[in-house]
């Protein structure tokens, strides 16, 4: 199996500390992911300025897109997207459209199986479409009720589709080895690189974390 790559989640709002913690963590991560909330509170602009600084990074814009896929997808592509989400919940005519505005820009579109009710039929459909990667996701509020992504991390897993597997939700240290061991392809890290003291620091210790297994 080809080496996991890390995902550094930006998740801050503000446009010259998501830059600045960018450049912190690059030593660290493979890709960089324009998190929700800051790709809607910064939009095009960002996803410009992290392309034209880190050329040689994978850039993912978390769009999760729920409706009007190609549409919405096209322009983030345009401006140098890798990877762009679409929620498994909008329905296979969305996650089709975002499929294929990443084909059109040799890109990849990444399905979110967040609160997807029957995630291995949701995964097995849009895998079939030509999906490129199947994101286990449990997001911040679920994260907040007490869920974690590693239930639904086997069940995908063992489906054995050809897609890779992203892997995302309150992922630490203390968790990273067995999220690789289960079968991940891509490792999802926010709060715990974000909001340790020294945020280089945590993504090495990632990084070397990841590389042991
Ligand atoms: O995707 C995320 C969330 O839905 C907000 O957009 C997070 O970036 C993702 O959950 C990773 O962050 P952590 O859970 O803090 O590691």
């Amino acid at each position: 199996m080809a080496k996991p790559l890390i995902q550094m989640a930006l998740d801050s709002l503000d446009f010259d500390q998501t830059v600045g913690l960018a450049t912190l963590v690059a030593p660290y991560v493979d890709i960089f992911e324009i998190g929700t909330p800051c790709i809607k509170y910064n939009g095009l602009n960002l996803v410009k300025e992290l392309r034209a600084r880190f050329p040689e990074k994978l850039l993912l814009v978390d769009l999760k897109t729920m409706d009007a896929g190609e549409y919405e997808a096209t322009p983030f592509y345009a401006a140098g997207a890798d990877i762009c989400t679409v929620l498994g919940v909008s329905g296979l005519a969305t996650c089709a459209g975002v499929i294929k505005a990443a084909n059109a820009y040799g890109a990849e579109a990444q399905i979110d199986l967040i609160n997807v009710e029957d995630k291995v039929a949701c995964a097995r459909a849009t895998a079939e479409m030509g999906a490129h990667i199947m994101g286990i996701h449990t997001g911040l509020d679920a994260q907040a009720a007490g869920h974690t992504p590693f239930a639904d991390l086997n069940d995908i897993a063992r489906l054995g589709l050809n897609v890779r597997i992203s892997v995302a939700g309150g992922i630490k240290p203390s968790t990273v080895q067995d999220v690789v061991r289960a079968g991940a392809n891509i490792i999802v890290v926010g709060a715990a690189i974000y909001g340790a003291a020294s945020p280089a620091d945590a993504a090495r210790e990632i990084r070397e974390l990841v590389d042991a297994v």
